[in-house]
Parts: C-alpha cells; structure tokens; sequence
C-alpha cells in the first residue's frame, strides 16, 4: 500500500493504492485506488440529487423498488456468496446466509415503507397539530471486513426505505462484494446515484464524515475507529449510529440440555471465523457440568472442517489477513503465559490442498482454565478462540458476565424459565438469547449497550435512526397576540 498526501491548504489529494489478498490463499487478486477528498464530494453530491427525487416518492413506489432488490439478491445468491467467500474467507455456505438475511431485510422495510407516518392531534378550538416522518438526507455508511454485503444490506435498507440516499464504504479489505449491491439498487430500479460506493481506508472515511452535505453516519468496526467517528461527525452535530465490538459472555447452568448449550457455544464462537462482533466468547459454565460441557465443546471444535471455503462441506475458512492471523495467534499465546490451557487448536493451519499453503489458516482453538483478569478473557479478540470460565451462582456469575465495558450481546441457557428471564433482565447487552446464539432475524432490533455502541440495526425501531420528525402545528382561529 502505498500513500500520497498533500495539503495546501484549499486542495487536499490522497492518493493510496491499495493491494486485495484473497484471504484463501494469500496472493495479490487487484489493486485499486481509494476515493479521495475530490471523489467522495461527487458520491455525495450525486447522492444528493437521487435523494431530491427518491425522497418525492410514495413509500409504495420505494417498497416496490426495495422488493425489486431483494428479488434480485435472490436470483444472484450463489454468485454473491462465491464472491463474499473469495473478498472474506467465510465458507461459502455461511456466506449463503449472509445473502439470505440481506434480501429478507430489504424484504423487511419494503414492507414499512408505505406505513411511514406522523401522528394527528387534536388542539384546543379546532386547531391541530400533526407530524411527519421525513427522511434525512444523504446518509454514510461505513462497513467492517467480517459481514460485508450484510452490513451494507442492513444499512442501506432502512435508510432507502425512509426516502434517504446512501454513500457507502466497505472496508478495503472487502471492496468487493458491496459494489454488487449498487449495481442491484440500479439494476431495480433506484435514481442513478441513490446507493454509492466509494472505496477507501480511514482517510476516504474521514472525508466522508466531515463532508457538509452528509446528514448521519452509520458505522460498523472497532471501539476505536467509532470513537473518532464520533468525534468527526459531532464536528458536523450529525447524528451516529456505532455497532462496535463486544466481548459477549454466555452462560450455561447446570440444568439446561447440554447438547442445545455445547451447539449454542459452538454458534456463539465460531461462525466466519470467529470474526463476529456479537459471539459469546467469554463462556461461563457452572462448576456442576464443566467437564462434561468441556469434553463435548472440544470434541465438536475438532471436528470442524477448515479448508477451502468455497467447497460445501469446508466450515472455516482462513481469517481475513496474516497481520490479523498473528494477532489472534498472539492471543493464544498470552493466554498459556497467563495460565489458561489450551484445550484444542490454536496453531497454524496448512491445509492439505497445496494451493491453500499461503492461506490464513488456524485451527480453532478452545481455552479451559481462564480467570477473569486474563488478557483472553478481557479483550475482543475477533478469532476462533472460545474462553471457558467456571462459576458457582447465579449472583455470582451475573456480576462477572457484566464487568466489562462491552455490552454487546450476552447469552444464557437453562431449562428454568424464570431464571432465563430473571438473568437476561441483569444483562448489561443490547442483544440477549436464551437457549441459542448468534441469531439474527431482521424483524428484530439488534445493537449495543455501553462501549459496543448505540443505535440499532433491523426491526422497526431504525426508522427512528433514519428519519426525523417534523411537527405542524395548524390555527383554525384567529392570532390570539400578547402583545
Ligand atoms: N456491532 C456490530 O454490528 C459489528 C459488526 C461487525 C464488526 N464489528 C466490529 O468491527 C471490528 C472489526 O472490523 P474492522 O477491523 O473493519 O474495524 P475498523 O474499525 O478497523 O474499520 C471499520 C471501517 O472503518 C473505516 N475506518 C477506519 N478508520 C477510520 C476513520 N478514522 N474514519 C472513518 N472511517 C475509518 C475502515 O476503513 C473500515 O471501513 C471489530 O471490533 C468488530 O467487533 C461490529
């Protein structure tokens, strides 16, 4: 990567070329050159002008369009999920289900597009007031590496079905699959310009922020890449939505069915690698069922098929790139200096397949004996690295899962009703499952708590975070003056 700046104080150029890995086998398949100041001005500004006519329409004549879309993703799911696999390293099955959850919220807010409405209310001598639900404007989205076509689905969703316009960036180590989306948006039926993408790392992303003409930042990625979001966009008073990281406990009592909480475990873990902001990574077993729960969770980690993740029957793929490989790697090895044990994986994978011999492949790991303060235990780590902790009571645990800045998500499983919802009512998370994990139907609101951000994505609240209200308040009478 290579990478130009120049200020003169009225012209600002960046020019950085970045280099696409294939994380299945570690070589060079593009290069391409990001967006610079001047490049995310005309986005915008052709965003603009398909919003002037987007924002004209019924919310029938959108959801018609959206369902055209979400039609079309359907038609093109196979070849979507082959290039999601390729750009991310996910198995090509799950990139499946990345596609499905993607047309389904198009489906979704196709659906609450026409049901957009204000209120009327009644005022004293015949006046009244009423409201409208009126879109924002132009809107920004920016994605992470580990659900690209999801998270520009999910953004882009909401914010078209409430008549705003979008200028998206994925991260430069996924460009690809989310200009498939514009081209779908087009292809439907969208105003040229309504869905943008532009291609670029934290510069691109900064210019897009600060830009004047951009009205809300949608942001998925790290604590700290949101905070500075935060902090450019408040520059602007623009209003954010953050989906940050997490460090999610889950909690298994010793009365629930075990092998419902050994297969929730391995959801909460190890789906795309791990690389999931909302898994439950830090797993509290009470102390009654520990080593049963431990044997059966390291005998299924086992046996997961790490591979090619473009054969169907592969269900781990290699991790994004090599720096975050050795990051993950170096986890893992911290955690035995602090003492954890390594009850499965944690190495270096080279899978048979002599092509794959550069992939970022590691087996994935489970980690028995950890105690709270570990590094393991405390940090995101955004890997196939599942923390085993034990625990004796139901106050105990409940405090132990909350001490954190995260809140994310959290997860519990137990046959006791009231103790299920007794202890999710505790939970310091935006997302709660009880008896599963890892779910994510688009009917329902999902977002953080505390450091893992606020606003939400899916279900009908996140008309709220892309539209805004406008009151009108009508005299049938007479100026009644005090002066
Ligand atoms: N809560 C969620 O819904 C969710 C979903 C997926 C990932 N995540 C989180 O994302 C993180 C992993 O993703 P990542 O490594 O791509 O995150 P990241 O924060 O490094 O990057 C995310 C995006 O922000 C851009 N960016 C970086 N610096 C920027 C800046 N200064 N201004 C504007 N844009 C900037 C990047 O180019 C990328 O597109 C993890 O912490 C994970 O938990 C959260």
């Amino acid at each position: 990567m290579q990478s130009l700046s120049e200020t003169d104080g009225l012209i600002m150029f960046i020019l950085e070329i970045y280099l696409l890995f294939i994380p299945i086998l570690g070589r060079v398949i593009a290069t391409f050159l990001c967006s610079g100041e001047k490049e995310v001005d005309l986005a915008v500004q052709s965003a603009k002008a398909a919003f002037k006519i987007w924002r004209k329409k019924s919310g029938m004549e959108r959801s018609r369009i959206l369902l055209e879309a979400a039609r079309i993703i359907r038609e093109r799911k196979d070849e979507i999920a082959t290039v999601e696999t390729i750009n991310n390293g996910k198995s090509v099955f799950e990139a499946r289900l990345d596609i499905d959850t993607s047309w389904q919220c198009l489906e979704y807010y196709a659906g609450l597009a026409a049901s957009m409405g204000g209120e009327h209310v009644q005022l004293p001598g015949g006046s009244f007031g009423y409201t409208r639900r009126e879109p924002l404007g132009v809107c920004v989205g920016i994605g992470a590496w580990n659900y690209p076509f999801q998270i520009a689905s999910w953004k882009s969703a909401p914010a078209l079905a409430c008549g705003n316009a979008m200028v998206f960036k994925p991260s430069p180590f996924t460009p690809v699959s989310t200009l498939l989306l514009a081209e779908i948006y087009t292809e439907a039926g969208v105003p040229p310009g309504l869905f943008n993408v532009v291609q670029g790392g934290a510069a691109t992303g900064q210019f897009l922020c600060q830009h004047r003409d951009v009205a809300k930042v949608s942001f998925t990625g790290s604590v700290p890449t949101g905070k500075k979001i935060m902090e450019l966009a408040s520059k602007g008073v623009k209003p954010v939505t953050l989906e940050l990281g997490g460090k999610s406990p889950l909690i298994i009592f010793s009365d629930c069915d075990i092998e419902n909480a050994v297969r929730g475990a391995m959801m909460a873990n190890f789906l795309t690698q791990g690389e999931v902001c909302c898994n439950g990574t830090r797993v509290f077993v009470q102390r009654e069922i520990l080593d049963k729960f431990t044997e059966e969770v390291v005998k299924q980690t086992k046996k997961i098929k790490i591979g090619d993740p473009l054969e169907e029957d592969t269900r781990m793929g290699p991790l994004i790139n090599r720096s975050h490989l050795q990051h993950v790697l170096g986890f893992i090895e911290q955690a035995k200096n602090e003492g954890a044990k390594v009850l499965c994986g944690g190495d270096l994978c080279v899978p048979e397949d002599p092509k794959l011999k550069d992939g970022y492949y590691m087996t994935p790991c489970v980690l028995g004996n950890c105690k709270d303060g570990m590094t393991c235990v405390k940090e995101e780590i955004f890997g196939p690295v599942m923390s085993i902790l034990s625990f004796d009571t139901e106050a105990e645990v409940l405090e132990r899962a909350n001490d954190t800045n995260f809140g994310l998500a959290a997860g519990v499983f137990t046959r006791d009703i009231q103790r299920a919802h007794r202890v999710v009512a505790e939970l310091q998370a935006g997302v709660c499952y009880i008896n599963n994990y890892n779910v994510s139907p688009v009917e329902l609101p999902f977002g953080g708590y505390k450091m893992s951000g606020f606003g939400r994505e899916n279900g009908r609240v996140t008309i709220e975070y892309y539209s805004q209200l406008k009151t009108i308040c009508v005299e049938m009478g007479d100026v009644e003056s005090v002066f």
